[in-house]
Protein backbone atom coordinates (compact mmCIF):
# COMPACT_ATOMS: atom_id res chain seq x y z
CA UNK A 1 0.00 0.00 0.00
CA UNK A 2 1.28 3.20 -1.04
CA UNK A 3 0.01 6.64 0.22
CA UNK A 4 0.68 10.09 -1.13
CA UNK A 5 3.08 12.20 0.67
CA UNK A 6 1.16 15.66 2.35
CA UNK A 7 2.77 18.48 1.18
CA UNK A 8 2.55 20.47 4.24
CA UNK A 9 4.80 17.89 6.05
CA UNK A 10 7.86 18.75 3.78
CA UNK A 11 8.13 22.50 4.17
CA UNK A 12 10.99 22.67 6.95
CA UNK A 13 12.55 26.50 6.85
CA UNK A 14 12.72 28.06 10.43
CA UNK A 15 13.96 31.42 10.42
CA UNK A 16 17.60 29.97 11.19
CA UNK A 17 18.10 28.40 8.17
CA UNK A 18 19.92 30.48 5.60
CA UNK A 19 17.32 32.46 3.19
CA UNK A 20 19.01 30.59 0.40
CA UNK A 21 18.05 27.71 1.42
CA UNK A 22 14.09 28.83 2.09
CA UNK A 23 13.47 29.71 -1.43
CA UNK A 24 15.56 26.52 -2.41
CA UNK A 25 12.59 24.26 -0.08
CA UNK A 26 10.03 26.48 -1.87
CA UNK A 27 11.49 25.89 -5.50
CA UNK A 28 11.29 21.44 -4.46
CA UNK A 29 7.95 21.98 -3.32
CA UNK A 30 6.09 20.82 -6.69
CA UNK A 31 8.18 17.78 -6.33
CA UNK A 32 6.84 16.93 -2.65
CA UNK A 33 3.22 16.79 -4.01
CA UNK A 34 4.38 13.96 -6.29
CA UNK A 35 6.61 11.80 -3.66
CA UNK A 36 5.13 8.33 -2.69
CA UNK A 37 5.46 6.90 -0.08
CA UNK A 38 5.25 3.53 1.27
CA UNK A 39 3.57 3.20 4.74
CA UNK A 40 4.53 0.87 7.84
CA UNK A 41 3.20 -2.52 6.63
CA UNK A 42 5.34 -2.46 3.34
CA UNK A 43 8.57 0.07 4.51
CA UNK A 44 9.97 1.74 7.11
CA UNK A 45 8.19 4.78 9.27
CA UNK A 46 9.65 6.21 12.08
CA UNK A 47 8.27 4.42 14.45
CA UNK A 48 9.54 1.03 12.59
CA UNK A 49 13.38 2.30 12.66
CA UNK A 50 13.06 2.39 16.84
CA UNK A 51 12.39 6.11 16.88
CA UNK A 52 8.65 6.91 18.66
CA UNK A 53 9.71 9.62 21.13
CA UNK A 54 9.77 13.10 20.01
CA UNK A 55 13.17 14.11 18.41
CA UNK A 56 14.68 16.84 20.35
CA UNK A 57 17.84 18.51 19.56
CA UNK A 58 20.10 18.66 22.36
CA UNK A 59 22.46 21.41 21.88
CA UNK A 60 24.80 21.78 24.92
CA UNK A 61 27.11 24.12 25.92
CA UNK A 62 29.69 21.18 25.33
CA UNK A 63 28.77 20.66 22.06
CA UNK A 64 28.94 24.83 21.18
CA UNK A 65 32.89 24.01 21.16
CA UNK A 66 34.04 22.40 17.93
CA UNK A 67 35.90 19.22 18.49
CA UNK A 68 38.73 18.43 16.34
CA UNK A 69 37.85 16.31 13.36
CA UNK A 70 36.14 14.21 15.61
CA UNK A 71 39.09 12.48 16.54
CA UNK A 72 40.39 13.29 19.90
CA UNK A 73 39.01 16.09 22.61
CA UNK A 74 41.47 18.04 23.45
CA UNK A 75 42.26 20.71 20.20
CA UNK A 76 39.09 22.23 18.80
CA UNK A 77 38.35 25.38 17.74
CA UNK A 78 35.36 27.12 18.01
CA UNK A 79 32.29 28.00 15.64
CA UNK A 80 29.83 29.89 17.20
CA UNK A 81 26.01 27.85 16.44
CA UNK A 82 22.95 29.37 15.27
CA UNK A 83 20.54 30.91 17.79
CA UNK A 84 17.75 28.28 18.68
CA UNK A 85 15.17 29.41 20.28
CA UNK A 86 12.50 27.37 22.11
CA UNK A 87 9.59 27.98 19.35
CA UNK A 88 11.45 27.37 17.13
CA UNK A 89 13.00 24.06 18.82
CA UNK A 90 9.19 22.90 18.71
CA UNK A 91 8.72 23.39 15.31
CA UNK A 92 11.35 21.76 13.96
CA UNK A 93 10.87 19.04 16.17
CA UNK A 94 8.09 17.92 14.60
CA UNK A 95 9.35 19.06 10.38
CA UNK A 96 11.83 16.71 11.33
CA UNK A 97 9.63 14.23 12.69
CA UNK A 98 7.52 14.49 9.52
CA UNK A 99 10.71 14.74 7.36
CA UNK A 100 12.14 11.36 8.37
CA UNK A 101 8.71 9.81 8.07
CA UNK A 102 8.17 10.80 4.63
CA UNK A 103 11.65 9.88 3.33
CA UNK A 104 10.55 7.72 -0.09
CA UNK A 105 12.87 4.77 0.53
CA UNK A 106 13.45 2.09 -2.47
CA UNK A 107 11.67 4.60 -4.98
CA UNK A 108 11.27 2.98 -8.17
CA UNK A 109 12.26 5.59 -10.46
CA UNK A 110 14.73 8.76 -10.30
CA UNK A 111 11.18 11.01 -10.67
CA UNK A 112 10.37 10.23 -7.38
CA UNK A 113 13.26 11.86 -5.87
CA UNK A 114 12.48 15.49 -6.62
CA UNK A 115 15.43 15.94 -9.34
CA UNK A 116 14.75 17.99 -12.55
CA UNK A 117 13.34 16.44 -15.22
CA UNK A 118 16.60 17.24 -17.78
CA UNK A 119 18.90 14.87 -15.10
CA UNK A 120 16.97 12.47 -15.10
CA UNK A 121 17.11 12.42 -18.77
CA UNK A 122 20.69 12.44 -18.68
CA UNK A 123 20.26 9.61 -16.19
CA UNK A 124 18.45 7.63 -18.49
CA UNK A 125 21.14 7.93 -20.85
CA UNK A 126 24.02 6.52 -19.56
CA UNK A 127 21.73 3.72 -18.04
CA UNK A 128 20.36 4.81 -14.32
CA UNK A 129 17.28 4.55 -14.42
CA UNK A 130 16.36 2.94 -10.76
CA UNK A 131 17.92 4.83 -7.88
CA UNK A 132 19.43 2.65 -5.53
CA UNK A 133 18.31 2.42 -1.55
CA UNK A 134 20.89 4.98 -0.43
CA UNK A 135 19.84 7.29 -3.62
CA UNK A 136 16.20 7.36 -2.30
CA UNK A 137 16.55 8.17 1.28
CA UNK A 138 19.36 10.82 0.37
CA UNK A 139 18.73 12.98 -2.59
CA UNK A 140 15.77 13.94 -1.07
CA UNK A 141 16.91 14.62 2.69
CA UNK A 142 19.87 16.64 0.73
CA UNK A 143 17.33 18.44 -1.45
CA UNK A 144 15.88 19.74 1.79
CA UNK A 145 18.97 21.45 3.25
CA UNK A 146 19.79 19.17 5.65
CA UNK A 147 22.97 18.34 6.55
CA UNK A 148 24.05 14.36 6.64
CA UNK A 149 26.46 11.68 6.98
CA UNK A 150 25.98 8.94 4.06
CA UNK A 151 26.53 5.98 5.00
CA UNK A 152 25.99 2.57 2.61
CA UNK A 153 27.52 -0.86 1.44
CA UNK A 154 30.96 -0.29 -0.54
CA UNK A 155 29.56 0.02 -4.26
CA UNK A 156 26.14 0.96 -3.40
CA UNK A 157 26.15 4.31 -5.51
CA UNK A 158 27.15 6.89 -2.74
CA UNK A 159 28.31 8.98 -5.19
CA UNK A 160 25.38 9.69 -7.46
CA UNK A 161 23.57 9.78 -3.81
CA UNK A 162 25.22 13.54 -3.55
CA UNK A 163 26.21 14.61 -7.04
CA UNK A 164 22.48 14.39 -7.81
CA UNK A 165 20.81 17.27 -5.43
CA UNK A 166 23.86 19.14 -5.69
CA UNK A 167 23.64 19.24 -9.85
CA UNK A 168 19.68 19.96 -8.84
CA UNK A 169 20.91 23.00 -7.92
CA UNK A 170 24.07 24.19 -9.68
CA UNK A 171 25.31 24.28 -12.76
CA UNK A 172 23.67 24.11 -16.01
CA UNK A 173 21.11 21.22 -14.92
CA UNK A 174 19.84 22.75 -12.31
CA UNK A 175 15.69 22.89 -11.63
CA UNK A 176 14.31 26.23 -13.39
CA UNK A 177 13.91 28.18 -10.24
CA UNK A 178 17.07 27.50 -8.72
CA UNK A 179 19.03 30.77 -10.17
CA UNK A 180 22.60 32.09 -8.95
CA UNK A 181 24.03 30.22 -5.77
CA UNK A 182 27.08 30.29 -4.72
CA UNK A 183 28.92 33.39 -3.62
CA UNK A 184 26.23 35.15 -5.09
CA UNK A 185 25.82 38.70 -3.22
CA UNK A 186 23.19 40.83 -3.81
CA UNK A 187 23.73 41.30 -7.75
CA UNK A 188 23.59 37.36 -8.19
CA UNK A 189 26.89 37.68 -10.06
CA UNK A 190 29.25 34.22 -8.85
CA UNK A 191 33.00 35.18 -7.01
CA UNK A 192 33.42 31.68 -5.96
CA UNK A 193 33.02 27.78 -6.54
CA UNK A 194 29.56 26.13 -5.33
CA UNK A 195 30.25 22.69 -4.17
CA UNK A 196 33.53 21.52 -2.75
CA UNK A 197 34.07 17.80 -3.02
CA UNK A 198 36.96 16.77 -1.31
CA UNK A 199 38.71 13.01 -1.52
CA UNK A 200 41.09 11.25 0.23
CA UNK A 201 43.38 10.24 -3.25
CA UNK A 202 44.02 11.60 -6.31
CA UNK A 203 42.62 8.52 -7.92
CA UNK A 204 39.25 8.88 -6.51
CA UNK A 205 39.11 12.44 -7.15
CA UNK A 206 39.32 12.13 -10.64
CA UNK A 207 36.80 9.14 -10.61
CA UNK A 208 34.25 11.59 -8.96
CA UNK A 209 34.98 13.99 -11.78
CA UNK A 210 33.91 11.18 -14.23
CA UNK A 211 30.41 10.38 -12.63
CA UNK A 212 29.73 14.31 -12.68
CA UNK A 213 31.27 14.44 -16.22
CA UNK A 214 28.92 11.51 -17.45
CA UNK A 215 26.28 13.23 -15.84
CA UNK A 216 26.79 17.03 -17.19
CA UNK A 217 27.60 15.79 -20.45
CA UNK A 218 31.17 16.72 -22.31
CA UNK A 219 30.25 20.32 -23.48
CA UNK A 220 29.61 21.12 -19.71
CA UNK A 221 32.87 19.54 -18.57
CA UNK A 222 34.34 22.63 -17.68
CA UNK A 223 31.36 23.09 -14.70
CA UNK A 224 33.64 21.14 -12.76
CA UNK A 225 37.42 21.21 -11.86
CA UNK A 226 39.77 18.44 -10.60
CA UNK A 227 42.02 20.13 -7.95
CA UNK A 228 43.82 17.26 -7.20
CA UNK A 229 47.83 16.87 -5.62
CA UNK A 230 50.47 15.65 -8.17
CA UNK A 231 48.80 17.32 -10.96
CA UNK A 232 50.12 20.89 -12.30
CA UNK A 233 49.24 23.36 -9.52
CA UNK A 234 49.77 26.71 -11.51
CA UNK A 235 47.60 24.97 -14.75
CA UNK A 236 44.94 24.17 -12.30
CA UNK A 237 45.02 27.90 -10.99
CA UNK A 238 44.72 28.83 -14.87
CA UNK A 239 41.90 26.65 -15.51
CA UNK A 240 39.97 28.38 -11.90
CA UNK A 241 40.54 31.83 -13.40
CA UNK A 242 39.71 30.86 -16.58
CA UNK A 243 36.67 28.36 -16.85
CA UNK A 244 35.10 29.85 -13.28
CA UNK A 245 33.88 26.16 -12.78
CA UNK A 246 30.69 25.44 -10.24
CA UNK A 247 32.16 23.07 -8.97
CA UNK A 248 35.57 21.40 -7.27
CA UNK A 249 36.86 18.24 -6.73
CA UNK A 250 40.60 17.35 -5.13
CA UNK A 251 42.32 16.25 -2.30
CA UNK A 252 42.52 18.28 1.24
CA UNK A 253 46.07 19.10 0.73
CA UNK A 254 45.61 21.14 -2.82
CA UNK A 255 42.38 22.30 -2.49
CA UNK A 256 43.75 23.77 0.89
CA UNK A 257 46.59 25.34 -0.79
CA UNK A 258 44.93 26.73 -3.44
CA UNK A 259 42.22 28.38 -0.73
CA UNK A 260 45.37 29.83 1.54
CA UNK A 261 46.69 31.16 -1.68
CA UNK A 262 43.38 32.95 -2.33
CA UNK A 263 43.03 31.70 -6.13
CA UNK A 264 40.35 29.08 -4.76
CA UNK A 265 37.09 31.38 -3.63
CA UNK A 266 35.39 28.97 -1.40
CA UNK A 267 34.15 30.93 1.83
CA UNK A 268 30.72 31.57 -0.14
CA UNK A 269 30.33 27.93 -1.56
CA UNK A 270 27.01 26.01 -0.67
CA UNK A 271 28.08 22.71 -0.40
CA UNK A 272 30.84 20.98 0.89
CA UNK A 273 31.52 17.36 0.36
CA UNK A 274 34.01 15.02 2.68
CA UNK A 275 34.09 12.00 0.78
CA UNK A 276 35.60 8.32 2.51
CA UNK A 277 35.06 10.94 5.31
CA UNK A 278 36.41 8.66 8.34
CA UNK A 279 39.82 8.82 6.04
CA UNK A 280 39.85 12.61 5.64
CA UNK A 281 39.26 12.40 9.51
CA UNK A 282 42.37 10.98 10.20
CA UNK A 283 45.68 11.89 11.27
CA UNK A 284 47.34 12.50 8.10
CA UNK A 285 45.27 15.35 6.88
CA UNK A 286 44.76 16.46 9.52
CA UNK A 287 45.73 20.35 9.35
CA UNK A 288 44.25 20.42 5.51
CA UNK A 289 40.79 19.57 7.17
CA UNK A 290 40.86 21.96 9.87
CA UNK A 291 41.67 24.69 7.12
CA UNK A 292 38.65 23.59 4.80
CA UNK A 293 36.11 22.99 7.68
CA UNK A 294 37.01 26.81 8.80
CA UNK A 295 37.27 28.48 5.35
CA UNK A 296 34.74 26.34 3.07
CA UNK A 297 31.38 27.76 3.11
CA UNK A 298 32.09 29.98 5.67
CA UNK A 299 32.15 33.77 5.13
CA UNK A 300 35.10 35.53 6.38
CA UNK A 301 34.31 37.99 8.90
CA UNK A 302 31.04 37.34 8.86
CA UNK A 303 28.65 37.54 11.65
CA UNK A 304 27.43 33.76 12.17
CA UNK A 305 24.58 34.94 14.05
CA UNK A 306 23.44 37.54 10.92
CA UNK A 307 21.01 36.71 8.54
CA UNK A 308 23.62 38.51 6.36
CA UNK A 309 25.33 35.32 6.17
CA UNK A 310 23.34 33.83 3.56
CA UNK A 311 26.32 31.39 2.35
CA UNK A 312 25.96 28.64 5.42
CA UNK A 313 27.05 25.95 3.92
CA UNK A 314 25.39 22.24 3.59
CA UNK A 315 27.84 19.56 4.71
CA UNK A 316 27.14 16.31 3.74
CA UNK A 317 29.34 13.36 4.81
CA UNK A 318 30.10 9.93 2.96
CA UNK A 319 32.07 6.43 3.62
CA UNK A 320 31.16 3.08 4.16
CA UNK A 321 32.32 3.12 7.37
CA UNK A 322 31.58 5.73 9.98
CA UNK A 323 33.17 4.85 12.87
CA UNK A 324 31.16 7.26 16.14
CA UNK A 325 34.43 9.68 15.73
CA UNK A 326 32.82 10.59 12.09
CA UNK A 327 29.35 11.02 13.88
CA UNK A 328 31.11 13.83 16.40
CA UNK A 329 32.70 15.46 13.74
CA UNK A 330 29.16 16.02 12.22
CA UNK A 331 27.46 17.28 15.50
CA UNK A 332 29.97 19.75 15.82
CA UNK A 333 30.39 20.37 12.07
CA UNK A 334 27.19 20.04 11.04
CA UNK A 335 23.78 21.63 11.97
CA UNK A 336 21.74 19.19 13.26
CA UNK A 337 22.96 16.36 10.78
CA UNK A 338 20.61 12.69 9.95
CA UNK A 339 22.51 9.66 9.40
CA UNK A 340 21.43 8.58 6.11
CA UNK A 341 21.23 5.06 5.53
CA UNK A 342 19.90 2.71 2.83
CA UNK A 343 16.57 2.44 4.77
CA UNK A 344 17.00 4.16 7.43
CA UNK A 345 17.22 7.92 8.38
CA UNK A 346 18.08 9.39 12.47
CA UNK A 347 19.30 12.15 14.01
CA UNK A 348 22.83 11.90 14.99
CA UNK A 349 21.38 12.91 18.86
CA UNK A 350 19.54 9.05 19.07
CA UNK A 351 23.67 7.91 18.35
CA UNK A 352 25.73 6.95 20.90
CA UNK A 353 29.21 5.39 20.57
CA UNK A 354 29.58 1.27 20.96
CA UNK A 355 30.92 0.05 23.92
CA UNK A 356 34.52 -0.67 23.01
CA UNK A 357 35.55 -4.10 23.13
CA UNK A 358 39.41 -4.73 24.25
CA UNK A 359 41.16 -7.06 21.88
CA UNK A 360 42.35 -10.41 23.51
CA UNK A 361 45.49 -9.42 22.36
CA UNK A 362 46.69 -6.62 24.13
CA UNK A 363 44.63 -5.08 27.49
CA UNK A 364 44.75 -1.91 26.48
CA UNK A 365 44.63 -1.63 22.16
CA UNK A 366 40.74 -1.08 21.73
CA UNK A 367 39.51 -3.27 18.90
CA UNK A 368 37.71 -1.52 16.24
CA UNK A 369 33.72 -1.27 16.85
CA UNK A 370 32.35 -4.09 14.82
CA UNK A 371 28.81 -2.26 13.59
CA UNK A 372 30.75 0.49 12.36
CA UNK A 373 31.92 -2.03 9.85
CA UNK A 374 29.33 -5.16 9.64
CA UNK A 375 27.50 -2.85 7.32
CA UNK A 376 29.78 -2.07 4.89
CA UNK A 377 29.84 -5.30 3.02
CA UNK A 378 28.20 -5.71 0.22
CA UNK A 379 25.96 -8.90 0.42
CA UNK A 380 26.22 -10.94 -2.20
CA UNK A 381 30.40 -11.07 -1.56
CA UNK A 382 31.84 -14.87 -0.65
CA UNK A 383 34.88 -14.50 1.53
CA UNK A 384 37.58 -17.03 1.20
CA UNK A 385 40.86 -18.04 2.97
CA UNK A 386 44.00 -20.11 2.34
CA UNK A 387 46.69 -21.10 4.75
CA UNK A 388 50.09 -21.49 2.50
CA UNK A 389 53.72 -21.16 3.10
CA UNK A 390 54.97 -17.30 2.20
CA UNK A 391 56.90 -18.81 -1.26
CA UNK A 392 53.86 -20.12 -2.05
CA UNK A 393 51.66 -17.16 -2.06
CA UNK A 394 52.10 -16.08 -5.89
CA UNK A 395 51.33 -19.57 -6.79
CA UNK A 396 48.36 -19.38 -4.87
CA UNK A 397 47.69 -16.63 -6.16
CA UNK A 398 47.80 -17.22 -9.68
CA UNK A 399 45.40 -20.67 -9.07
CA UNK A 400 42.91 -19.28 -7.67
CA UNK A 401 42.51 -16.81 -10.48
CA UNK A 402 42.18 -19.83 -12.83
CA UNK A 403 40.27 -21.57 -11.02
CA UNK A 404 37.65 -18.88 -10.45
CA UNK A 405 38.38 -17.65 -14.29
CA UNK A 406 38.57 -14.46 -12.76
CA UNK A 407 38.64 -11.57 -15.61
CA UNK A 408 39.63 -8.29 -13.00
CA UNK A 409 40.87 -8.85 -10.13
CA UNK A 410 42.65 -6.41 -7.55
CA UNK A 411 45.51 -7.86 -5.34
CA UNK A 412 46.54 -6.02 -2.08
CA UNK A 413 49.91 -6.00 -0.54
CA UNK A 414 51.71 -3.85 2.27
CA UNK A 415 54.41 -2.92 0.46
CA UNK A 416 55.93 -1.50 -2.74
CA UNK A 417 58.95 -3.69 -3.05
CA UNK A 418 57.10 -6.86 -2.31
CA UNK A 419 54.21 -5.77 -4.84
CA UNK A 420 56.87 -4.99 -7.76
CA UNK A 421 58.09 -8.55 -7.43
CA UNK A 422 54.94 -10.34 -7.72
CA UNK A 423 53.84 -8.40 -10.98
CA UNK A 424 57.22 -9.49 -11.76
CA UNK A 425 56.51 -12.99 -10.84
CA UNK A 426 52.76 -13.04 -12.58
CA UNK A 427 54.08 -11.72 -15.79
CA UNK A 428 57.14 -14.41 -15.82
CA UNK A 429 54.24 -16.92 -15.22
CA UNK A 430 52.04 -15.08 -18.46
CA UNK A 431 49.39 -13.60 -16.58
CA UNK A 432 49.36 -9.82 -17.27
CA UNK A 433 49.92 -7.90 -14.13
CA UNK A 434 50.13 -4.29 -13.43
CA UNK A 435 51.30 -2.40 -10.56
CA UNK A 436 49.50 0.68 -9.06
CA UNK A 437 51.19 2.30 -6.12
CA UNK A 438 51.79 6.13 -4.94
CA UNK A 439 55.41 5.48 -5.83
CA UNK A 440 53.83 6.01 -9.49
CA UNK A 441 53.52 9.54 -11.28
CA UNK A 442 50.12 10.79 -11.69
CA UNK A 443 50.19 9.70 -15.40
CA UNK A 444 51.63 6.64 -14.78
CA UNK A 445 48.88 6.11 -12.27
CA UNK A 446 45.70 6.58 -14.58
CA UNK A 447 47.13 4.87 -17.52
CA UNK A 448 47.65 1.51 -15.50
CA UNK A 449 43.97 2.27 -13.95
CA UNK A 450 42.85 3.20 -18.00
CA UNK A 451 44.90 -0.37 -18.63
CA UNK A 452 42.98 -2.16 -15.92
CA UNK A 453 39.45 -1.08 -16.73
CA UNK A 454 39.89 -1.76 -20.26
CA UNK A 455 40.61 -5.55 -19.80
CA UNK A 456 44.65 -4.60 -21.50
CA UNK A 457 45.76 -5.88 -17.83
CA UNK A 458 44.09 -8.69 -15.73
CA UNK A 459 45.85 -8.40 -12.14
CA UNK A 460 46.52 -4.68 -10.42
CA UNK A 461 48.65 -5.30 -7.95
CA UNK A 462 48.22 -2.28 -5.35
CA UNK A 463 48.22 -1.44 -2.28
CA UNK A 464 45.99 0.92 0.37
CA UNK A 465 45.58 3.50 -2.05
CA UNK A 466 43.15 1.74 -3.98
CA UNK A 467 40.95 0.33 -1.20
CA UNK A 468 38.77 3.15 -1.24
CA UNK A 469 36.44 4.35 -3.62
CA UNK A 470 38.00 2.46 -6.87
CA UNK A 471 35.11 1.45 -8.73
CA UNK A 472 35.68 -0.85 -11.71
CA UNK A 473 32.86 -2.50 -12.11
CA UNK A 474 33.75 -5.85 -13.77
CA UNK A 475 35.73 -6.60 -10.57
CA UNK A 476 35.09 -10.53 -9.68
CA UNK A 477 37.94 -11.10 -7.50
CA UNK A 478 39.70 -9.58 -4.90
CA UNK A 479 43.06 -10.93 -3.36
CA UNK A 480 44.89 -10.02 0.19
CA UNK A 481 48.07 -11.34 -0.41
CA UNK A 482 49.42 -9.16 2.60
CA UNK A 483 46.66 -8.87 5.17
CA UNK A 484 44.22 -5.90 6.08
CA UNK A 485 46.27 -3.98 9.27
CA UNK A 486 42.31 -4.27 10.54
CA UNK A 487 38.48 -4.80 9.81
CA UNK A 488 37.44 -1.66 8.53
CA UNK A 489 40.59 -1.94 5.68
CA UNK A 490 39.70 -5.62 4.71
CA UNK A 491 35.97 -3.86 4.42
CA UNK A 492 37.38 -1.07 1.97
CA UNK A 493 39.58 -3.72 -0.07
CA UNK A 494 37.14 -6.64 0.04
CA UNK A 495 34.53 -3.65 -1.49
CA UNK A 496 36.39 -3.21 -4.79
CA UNK A 497 34.22 -6.16 -5.63
CA UNK A 498 30.55 -7.30 -5.55
CA UNK A 499 29.71 -3.79 -6.61
CA UNK A 500 26.46 -2.67 -6.96
CA UNK A 501 24.95 -6.25 -6.31
CA UNK A 502 27.26 -7.85 -8.50
CA UNK A 503 28.73 -11.26 -7.22
CA UNK A 504 32.26 -10.99 -6.13
CA UNK A 505 34.99 -13.52 -4.04
CA UNK A 506 37.27 -12.02 -1.45
CA UNK A 507 40.31 -14.46 -1.45
CA UNK A 508 42.60 -13.37 1.80
CA UNK A 509 46.25 -15.30 1.49
CA UNK A 510 47.60 -15.91 4.66
CA UNK A 511 50.53 -17.80 6.38
CA UNK A 512 49.86 -20.45 9.24
CA UNK A 513 50.84 -17.97 11.59
CA UNK A 514 48.76 -14.98 10.27
CA UNK A 515 45.33 -17.25 10.70
CA UNK A 516 44.37 -15.64 14.35
CA UNK A 517 43.66 -12.30 12.70
CA UNK A 518 41.26 -13.85 10.15
CA UNK A 519 39.42 -15.46 12.65
CA UNK A 520 39.41 -12.39 14.19
CA UNK A 521 38.03 -10.38 10.94
CA UNK A 522 35.24 -13.09 10.95
CA UNK A 523 33.99 -12.45 14.56
CA UNK A 524 34.49 -8.54 13.97
CA UNK A 525 32.67 -8.28 10.42
CA UNK A 526 30.12 -11.26 11.13
CA UNK A 527 30.53 -12.67 8.19
CA UNK A 528 31.75 -16.48 7.41
CA UNK A 529 35.08 -16.44 5.74
CA UNK A 530 35.30 -20.59 4.58
CA UNK A 531 39.08 -22.11 4.31
CA UNK A 532 39.82 -22.76 1.29
CA UNK A 533 42.51 -24.30 -1.25
CA UNK A 534 43.14 -25.26 -4.97
CA UNK A 535 42.96 -29.19 -6.15
CA UNK A 536 42.95 -29.97 -9.78
CA UNK A 537 41.61 -26.34 -11.14
CA UNK A 538 38.97 -25.70 -8.61
CA UNK A 539 38.40 -23.99 -5.50
CA UNK A 540 37.69 -26.78 -2.92
CA UNK A 541 36.15 -25.89 1.04
CA UNK A 542 38.64 -27.70 3.64
CA UNK A 543 39.09 -27.68 7.13
CA UNK A 544 41.06 -25.43 9.03
CA UNK A 545 43.19 -28.05 10.10
CA UNK A 546 43.52 -29.59 7.19
CA UNK A 547 44.74 -26.65 5.74
CA UNK A 548 47.24 -26.35 8.91
CA UNK A 549 48.77 -29.71 8.48
CA UNK A 550 49.19 -29.44 5.21
CA UNK A 551 51.77 -26.28 5.58
CA UNK A 552 53.65 -27.64 8.68
N1 LIG B 1 21.13 4.06 -9.76
C1 LIG B 1 22.14 3.45 -10.36
N2 LIG B 1 21.91 2.60 -11.38
C2 LIG B 1 22.95 1.98 -11.99
N3 LIG B 1 24.26 2.16 -11.67
C3 LIG B 1 24.52 3.01 -10.66
C4 LIG B 1 23.50 3.70 -9.96
N4 LIG B 1 24.07 4.47 -9.03
C5 LIG B 1 25.41 4.27 -9.12
N5 LIG B 1 25.69 3.41 -10.10
C6 LIG B 1 27.04 2.89 -10.47
O1 LIG B 1 27.43 2.00 -9.42
C7 LIG B 1 28.84 2.04 -9.26
C8 LIG B 1 29.19 2.20 -7.79
O2 LIG B 1 28.84 3.48 -7.35
P1 LIG B 1 29.74 4.32 -6.33
O3 LIG B 1 31.18 4.29 -6.74
O4 LIG B 1 29.10 5.63 -6.15
O5 LIG B 1 29.58 3.42 -5.02
P2 LIG B 1 30.01 3.79 -3.53
O6 LIG B 1 28.87 3.40 -2.66
O7 LIG B 1 30.48 5.19 -3.45
O8 LIG B 1 31.22 2.78 -3.29
P3 LIG B 1 32.51 2.94 -2.32
O9 LIG B 1 32.00 2.92 -0.92
O10 LIG B 1 33.34 1.76 -2.65
O11 LIG B 1 33.16 4.24 -2.68
C9 LIG B 1 29.34 3.17 -10.14
O12 LIG B 1 29.89 2.60 -11.30
C10 LIG B 1 28.10 3.96 -10.49
O13 LIG B 1 28.19 4.60 -11.75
Amino acid sequence: MQSLVSAKFLVLVGESFPMRRALLNSRFAWFHSSVKCLNKHDSLTLSSVGFESEIEPKITSEENKVKPLGLSSSEGFKVKRKPFGISEKKSVRIKERKEIENAPFAAKSFSELGIPEVLIERLGKEGFNVPTDVQSAAVPTILKNRDVIIQSYTGSGKTLAYLLPILSVIGPLKGENNEGGGDGGESGKKLGVEAVIVAPSRELGMQIVREFEKILGMENRKVVQQLVGGANRTRQEEALKKNKPAIVVGTPGRIAELSASGKLRAHGCQYLVLDEVDELLSFNFREDMHRLLEHVGRRSGADHNSKAKKTERQLIMVSATVPFSVVRAAKSWGSDPLLVQAKKIVPLETLSPEPVKLSPSSSSTPSVPSKAVVESLPPALKHYYCVVRLQHKVDTLRRCIHALDAKFVIVFMNHTKQLKDVVFKLEARGVKAAELHGDLGKLGRSTTLKKFKNGEVRVLVTNELSARGLDVAECDLVVNLDLPTDSIHYAHRAGRTGRLGRNGTVLTICEESEVFVVRKLKKQLEIPIACCNFVEGKLTITEEENALRSTS
